[in-house]
């Protein structure tokens, strides 16, 4: 329980994380997950044969895991025939971006189709659109040098045997200030940045797309 405390305290966690064990970054207050944030990459807890651990086990089976919770809400969406909610919560810099990503990766390797027709899938369109989001609605905060500065609600839809049919993204409450007004050390959204050091091929077509556009 002591974790939950550092939750409030980044700076804390900051100063003790070497007492974290990398494997336990996770944890569950009932049905609850909590993470910690580690602040470095952890790509042996993500990969795909730990996905194939976590399929079909049931939650408290296995260590706590933003896996579990997915595939909890993935089975129950099959059993009971009965749209599923997760809910990612957390102040600035916590990981509620990240934890996303890894739920929306989960949910692509149980729904994801096979797809021999060299068309991109539905799942790799939604796990593609990340980048594209978080270049016009991230920035750099003096919390967290990629904090999203919107809302999000990511709808993944399936067919009756689980596939991923469809999806839809809906973002809201864009802080449009920062577009005028940057107190610094703090950036504007991404994409200007990734437009002043484009190429400048890019730089020419982007700007083509533009006159059209207005
Ligand atoms: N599970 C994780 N493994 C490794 N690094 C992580 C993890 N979760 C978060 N981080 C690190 O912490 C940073 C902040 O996380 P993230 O952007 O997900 O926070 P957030 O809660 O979405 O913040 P905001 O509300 O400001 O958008 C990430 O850029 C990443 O460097």
């Amino acid at each position: 329980m002591t974790k939950l405390a550092y939750l409030h305290e980044p700076g804390v966690l900051q100063n003790l994380r070497c007492r974290f064990d990398i494997n336990e970054i996770y944890t569950y207050t009932g049905g609850i997950l909590i993470a910690i944030n580690p602040f470095q990459r952890l790509p042996h807890l993500y990969e795909n044969r730990v996905m194939e651990k976590y399929k079909g086990a049931s939650v408290g089976e296995l260590s706590p895991h933003p896996f579990a919770i997915a595939d909890s809400a993935y089975r129950q969406m099959i059993k009971e025939q009965i749209s599923q909610a997760i809910l990612v919560s957390g102040e600035s810099g916590a990981g509620k971006t990240e934890s996303t990503k890894m739920l929306m990766q989960y949910l692509a390797f149980m729904g994801g189709r096979n797809n021999n027709t060299g068309e991109r899938s539905v799942e790799q369109k939604v796990l593609e659109s990340n980048p594209v989001l978080e270049a016009f609605g991230n920035a750099k905060t003096v919390r967290n040098n990629n904090s999203s500065r919107f809302g999000k609600f990511v709808e993944i839809q399936f067919d009756g045997r689980g596939r991923i049919s469809g999806a839809a993204i809906r973002t809201y409450l864009l802080e449009r200030s920062r577009v005028c007004q940057v107190s610094d050390p703090e950036r504007n959204y991404h994409c200007f940045y990734m437009l002043c050091a484009a190429p400048p091929e890019v730089k020419v077509s982007l700007s083509f797309n533009n006159s059209h556009l207005v």
